[in-house]
């Protein structure tokens, strides 16, 4: 049989997410992430679609690296202004009854333990629907409005979110047992107090000595989402991530990524499949290869290069700005993301180098992942491919222009999969872990949050002790 295809949407809280310019687009409707109900109509549109989800990414930063200032970014609106992602969770809850909903927040954001009450509340909300993207960061800009001088060193960070991390798996898997709300009327009991235990959490970057506030929610842990793909990122994905999102501009280089991350999968002692992975691309699509054809160019006339590099020095953690056009990008070293850098010094398989022109043109429509274009039955073709070659589960699909990048696939690439039943025709009952993976609701026996699982009253002496 052939393998199923599954596709999650990717957006942000703000105008043209990774199309830069492409919001003068007369049918380009981002301008509107304000308002309630481009999101819901949005979020509607992707349940008929059978989207897994809607993937919210977010920066608390401006991308300055370009140029050395943030005046290209906020004359392109490259992110910014940007609106919180985590807000939108409700809304898109109560217009759609199984889209998964999965929200960006950074481990430099805030505190874990507000952080913890903030997600158990979206998880009851929506059902069980709230998926959670960790980042750790790369604009030095957002560190220093946190009050840090800059973002900690690259790897360090990884070291720091592993410890959030342990501070959100006790308060949502440990403090509270299953069983420790009884409501009951005639004892006047609402929570039985020897079944919810304090975390005594003390450790390098934090101290959080008491209960979860919050009562377990359908999946206690929201579904874990990373998209890091150093080897650094890939060791922090592959012990926690339920989905894994990865941007790879070939087929020979998602191959060897996924490969790496079922590898890693398994040595820290997890299925290979527990993660779900699913790779950046941007369809351009239409009734006939030619009408896709002159689609794509009429996006190329609206896209900026130039909002295209602001971008692309962001996640490199270089200015491009301040090279030739026809500078090939060399070696260049990054504290930012570092397998964005490599991914172009070993993306022509040529081997010929890619120049900060070509990287400015890659990335004007969909940010770092490419572009298919054409009829159904060739973008079809295409991601069969993509799957069958690469053992990738899915496509995390940008738009150029939104909705009209999304009603497109919605409209011809979806009944043309389902057709050749590669597609799902109806979502799978229950919390969007379930949907997921057909096991459960809660995450399973081999994830690592498993250890901080039972917190029980003689273990409290011990529950800040290494696990
Ligand atoms: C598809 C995709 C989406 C991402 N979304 C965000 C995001 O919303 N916010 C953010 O700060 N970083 C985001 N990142 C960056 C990663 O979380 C990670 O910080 C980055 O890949 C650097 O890690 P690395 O050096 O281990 O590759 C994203 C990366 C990819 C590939």
């Amino acid at each position: 049989m052939s393998r199923q295809i599954r596709f999650n949407a990717f957006d942000m809280n703000c105008v043209a997410h990774q199309s830069p310019g492409l919001w003068r687009h007369p049918e380009d409707q981002s301008h509107r992430y304000k308002e309630l109900g481009y999101w819901t109509d949005l979020a509607k549109l992707l349940e008929r679609g059978t989207f897994d989800g809607i993937f919210i990414a977010d920066v608390l930063g401006i991308y300055d690296a370009y140029n050395g200032n943030g005046d290209a970014a906020i004359r392109h609106a490259a992110q910014v202004p940007v609106s919180d992602p985590i807000l939108l969770a409700s809304a898109i809850a109560g217009a759609t009854e199984h889209l998964g909903i999965g929200i960006t927040a950074g481990t430099g954001f805030e505190h874990p333990f507000p952080f913890a009450r903030r997600l158990t509340t979206l998880d009851h909300l929506t059902n069980g629907r709230i998926g959670w993207n960790v980042v750790t960061g790369y604009l030095p800009s957002a560190a220093q409005n946190m009050g840090q001088l800059d973002q900690l060193q690259h790897d360090e960070r990884y070291d720091h979110a592993d410890e959030y991390l342990e501070v959100l798996y006790k308060l949502w898997e440990g403090s509270w047992e299953d069983d420790a709300v009884i409501r009951d009327r005639q004892s006047g009991v609402f929570t039985d107090p020897s079944k919810v235990h304090p975390i005594g959490h003390h450790g390098k970057y934090f101290d959080v000595p008491g209960i979860h506030v919050g009562e377990p929610s359908p999946q206690r842990s929201p579904v874990i989402y990373q998209a890091g793909a150093s080897p650094r990122g890939l060791k922090f994905a592959t012990e926690n991530a339920e989905a894994i999102f990865v941007a790879a501009p070939t087929k020979a280089i998602l191959k060897k990524l996924v490969r790496t991350i079922r590898e890693g999968l398994v040595a820290n002692g997890r299925d290979p499949y527990s993660a779900k992975v699913y790779t950046l691309l941007t369809i351009v699509t239409d009734e006939t290869e030619a009408k896709a054809q002159a689609k794509l160019e009429e996006y190329h006339r609206y896209a900026s290069i130039e909002g295209s590099l602001v971008f692309m020095s962001g996640w490199m953690g270089v200015d491009l700005g301040a090279y030739d056009p026809s500078d090939p990008v060399g070696d260049v070293q990054s504290n930012a993301i570092i397998s964005a850098v490599s991914n172009f010094q070993q993306a022509d398989p040529s081997g010929k180098e890619w120049t900060v022109e070509d990287i400015g043109k890659w990335g004007r429509i969909g940010g770092m992942g490419p572009v298919l274009v054409g009829s159904a039955e060739r973008v079809a073709d295409e991601l069969q491919e993509w799957v069958e070659e690469t053992d990738v589960d899915g496509f995390n699909l940008a738009y150029a222009i939104t909705p009209g990048t999304f009603e497109d696939i919605v409209e011809f690439i979806v009944p043309e999969l389902r057709r050749r039943g590669v597609y799902p025709s109806e979502y799978a009952p229950g919390t969007l872990r379930n949907k997921l993976f057909g096991r459960g609701d809660r995450l399973p026996a081999d994830h690592p949050a498993q250890r901080h699982r039972y917190i029980r009253a003689d273990d409290e002496a011990h529950a800040g002790a290494p696990a």
